[in-house]
């Protein structure tokens, strides 16, 4: 899998890493952001949007259905949406990129209303299992018509009215569950998503602040989330929190680089996402919270990271959701700390951007790293904090993490790491070569 524009580079080993940085917006939030924007009636303004190719996708997406979204001078987002139930046809197909969660989400927007729509992407999102939200937005009423094993290109038709359902998640997925939801908010009655693990929970809090009829309750069985449409959506004033999973890579980099202190600020500290922060302090991590308060609905933190002495541990498996997508990092602090790594029950792993197990594993291997692979995750030998030997090639696979994971790897290696490829960065975080170049890392294009 290759990107049309391929950008080698290569990362040296960083004396220490100091200074403040501040990450782009939450990405999760963002997508949300625009969406509900887009079906709200009147306009709403988004400060802090991460503006990722991803995000742009599910804009772009929302523009071609009937919003009009506008970025001004400012940086500030303001949309005018249509309106739940007024989704408009759109005259071409929805092109996702590498975005997951775009596709995902909208199919749901889609499947409840008069619409039909197709949704392309490219050839590593043209991989991914697209069935866990057919199945049951087909019960709801849609019809779709995907390629070979649920994948894209596929063609959604909705049904307006659709019909209500209750649905047991049967993989932990915060996408499933908020493409029924944001199909429930135009199906006459309600719309009930059990989730037996907890997975983010962005979609509820900021459907609650647009006014939609939403409850959650603990039960037996986990978490009940029932949403009642038809539902009518009020414009908000969002601030986007800072993305904790682009905040990731500079709390494992700040721990394994010598006499580093970094502060990350505004990063959004959910504890349905905060697993990595948990985990790495297991590990011995020094990261302190600082001006812990509230922004977007959300709780946030400036984060001070300084190196620690890293120890391995075997990661508890219950903490996976809260940091499915930092587990490639996590091998990378793995990689580091003394003994020896286990980290499992992670097997969604596998059908991310790339199979981050697999591919992690071949990554760090060409890196001098000894790893195991399990069905399920990755176990890592670490060096103790001495440098990895590094002087491999990393094949990132059109996977954002993968590059920026062992770009992080890098600054600690003792021959410089170089990536075939670091233009999947672009998808979730354009600044992240500047920031590392910020903090005092070096990196050379090739
Ligand atoms: O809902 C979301 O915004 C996301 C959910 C997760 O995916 P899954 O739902 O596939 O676990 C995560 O990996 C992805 O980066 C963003
Ligand atoms: C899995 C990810 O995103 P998506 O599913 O939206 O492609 C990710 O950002 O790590």
């Amino acid at each position: 899998m290759a990107h049309p524009d391929p950008r080698p580079v290569s990362v040296h080993s960083a004396p220490r890493l100091a200074g403040r940085i501040r990450v782009p917006g939450d990405k999760s939030i963002s997508h949300r952001a625009l969406m509900l924007s887009a079906l709200a009636v009147g306009e709403s303004q988004v400060e802090g949007l991460l503006e990722g190719e991803d995000v742009l996708a599910t804009a772009a997406a929302m523009r071609a259905m009937g919003a009009t979204i506008v970025r001004g001078d400012d940086a500030i987002w303001r949309i005018n949406g249509v309106g739940v139930g007024g989704l408009l046809q759109p005259q071409a197909a929805l092109e996702m990129g590498n975005s997951g969660t775009s596709t995902r989400l909208l199919m749901g927007l889609v499947a409840s209303h008069p619409i039909t729509a197709t949704f392309t992407g490219d050839a590593s999102l043209s991989t991914r299992p697209m069935n866990r939200v057919i199945d049951p937005l087909s019960t709801m009423g849609a019809e779709f018509t995907a390629s070979p094993g649920g994948r894209l290109p596929l063609m959604v038709r909705g049904l307006c009215p659709a019909v209500p359902i209750t649905y047991r998640l049967p993989v932990a997925s915060a996408q499933v569950k908020s493409a029924l939801l944001l199909a429930g908010l135009n199906t006459p009655g309600i719309t009930r998503v059990i989730e037996p693990v907890p997975t983010r929970d962005h979609s509820e809090r900021m459907l609650a602040g647009f006014g939609a009829e939403i409850s959650v309750e603990e039960s037996d069985e986990g978490r009940i989330i029932s949403l009642t449409g038809e539902a009518e959506l009020r414009p908000q004033s969002i601030v986007v929190p800072g993305d904790p999973s682009s905040a990731a890579f500079w709390m494992v980099a700040a721990s394994i680089v010598p006499g580093s202190d970094v502060v990350i600020e505004n990063v959004g500290l959910n504890p349905t996402r905060a697993g990595l922060v948990t985990v790495l302090r297991l590990m011995g991590a020094d990261i302190v919270e600082q001006d812990p308060r509230v922004v977007g609905g959300e709780p946030v933190a400036d984060l001070r990271v300084r190196h620690a002495a890293l120890s391995g541990i075997e990661v508890p498996h219950d903490v996976a959701p809260s940091m499915i997508d930092e587990y490639p990092v996590l091998f990378v602090a793995a990689a580091f700390a003394s003994g020896r790594t286990i980290a499992r029950g992670a097997d969604e792993l596998r059908v991310k951007e790339s199979d981050r197990i697999a591919v992690m594993k071949a990554a760090l291997e060409a890196n001098g790293v000894p790893c195991e692979e399990h069905e399920d995750g990755l176990t890592i030998e670490g060096t103790g904090g001495d440098p990895i030997p590094g002087g491999g090639t990393v094949a990132s696979r059109l996977d954002h993490r993968i590059a920026m994971s062992m770009a992080v790897a890098g600054l600690h290696a003792a021959q410089p790491i170089a990536i075939d490829d670091a233009s999947p960065v672009a998808t979730s975080f354009p600044s992240f070569f500047d920031l590392l170049t910020q903090l005092g890392g070096r990196v050379t294009w090739a």
